[in-house]
């Protein structure tokens, strides 16, 4: 069936090319096989003494486990890993065309139609992954690459990996992602995704968070608590895309509209071209 048995690889099997984002995601270098066929794909290495050993060690191989058999057109592979007595060496799929946060930074905002194939694709990888009990708990676009053909890779689970149920929030990350649930320190489930969602939706056509407040994270706090969406004045978001974005912000999770009604929502069919089913 020419599936390759998962042989034991070492470093010597690579050629090592450019870094990745520069340090942003760890040490992450492009790299590819020596050997036939060539296969490009990204290599990050983490540390076992920045890993600090014992139970974390346990969980990380469970992660890693969990993570190497989620197979989604828009979830970032993890191929493999091998490690040796200092490092551990993880075998991720290359994105071919970077990082989304950088074409949103470029671009300030995105249309509605790229926005809502974005949106798409997000929402499809999420049905999946809460179909495999993984919620993903820090999407965000800086966690967002593209792959060859520009399709959406949902890319960063090293902080799911740390994420047992409890974790604590270190507040370096940012916060305007949060859902009311977290920042008030409740359980939270799945539906924390549903508002990121809702959140990169609007980021994406308005080039800023709808809670953000540069100034004060206490009222960007205050902001989510209370679900202060405001409309740009500047723009003038469709009646459809502000009807969606609405029904995903609500504070109660359980009155977020669930993924499944969302990829029917008619903002997203209005822009995703669906083979008759
Ligand atoms: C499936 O994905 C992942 C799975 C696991 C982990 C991880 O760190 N797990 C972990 C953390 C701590 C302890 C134990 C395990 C990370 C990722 N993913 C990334 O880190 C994405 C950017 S690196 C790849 C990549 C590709 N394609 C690109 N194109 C341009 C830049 C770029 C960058």
């Amino acid at each position: 069936s020419g599936k390759n048995p998962t042989r034991e690889w070492t470093l010597h099997d690579f050629d090592i090319g450019r870094p990745l984002g520069k340090g942003k995601f760890g040490r992450v270098y492009m790299v590819r096989t020596k050997s036939e066929p060539k296969y490009i794909l990204a290599l990050k290495t983490l540390y076992k003494s920045e890993i600090v050993q014992s139970k974390v060690e346990k969980q990380i191989r469970r992660e890693i486990e969990i993570q190497q058999n989620l197979r989604h057109p828009n979830v970032l592979r993890l191929y493999g890993y091998f490690h040796d007595e200092k490092r551990i060496f993880l075998m991720l799929e290359f994105a071919g065309k970077g990082e989304l946060y950088k074409q949103l930074s470029k671009y300030g905002s995105f249309s509605e139609r790229r926005s809502s194939r974005y949106i798409y694709q997000m929402a499809d990888a999420l049905i999946y992954l809460h179909g495999k009990h993984v919620i993903h708990r820090d999407i965000k676009p800086e966690n967002l690459l593209l792959g060859i053909n520009g399709e959406l890779k949902i890319g960063d689970f090293g902080w799911s990996v740390h994420a047992p149920g409890n974790r604590r929030m270190t507040l370096c990350g940012t916060l305007d992602y949060l859902p009311p649930e977290m920042v008030e320190g409740k359980a939270h489930n799945e539906r924390v995704d549903y508002w990121a969602l809702g959140v990169l939706t609007y980021e994406f056509l308005v080039g800023a968070p709808p809670f953000e407040d540069r100034d004060s994270v206490n009222n960007t706090y205050r902001r989510i608590a209370k679900v202060d969406l405001k409309w740009p004045k500047d723009r003038e978001l469709s009646p459809e895309v502000k009807d969606l974005i609405t029904k995903l912000l609500r504070h109660d999770p359980q009155a977020r509209i669930p993924l499944t009604d969302a990829i029917r929502h008619p903002w997203i069919l209005k822009h995703n071209k669906f083979r008759e089913s």
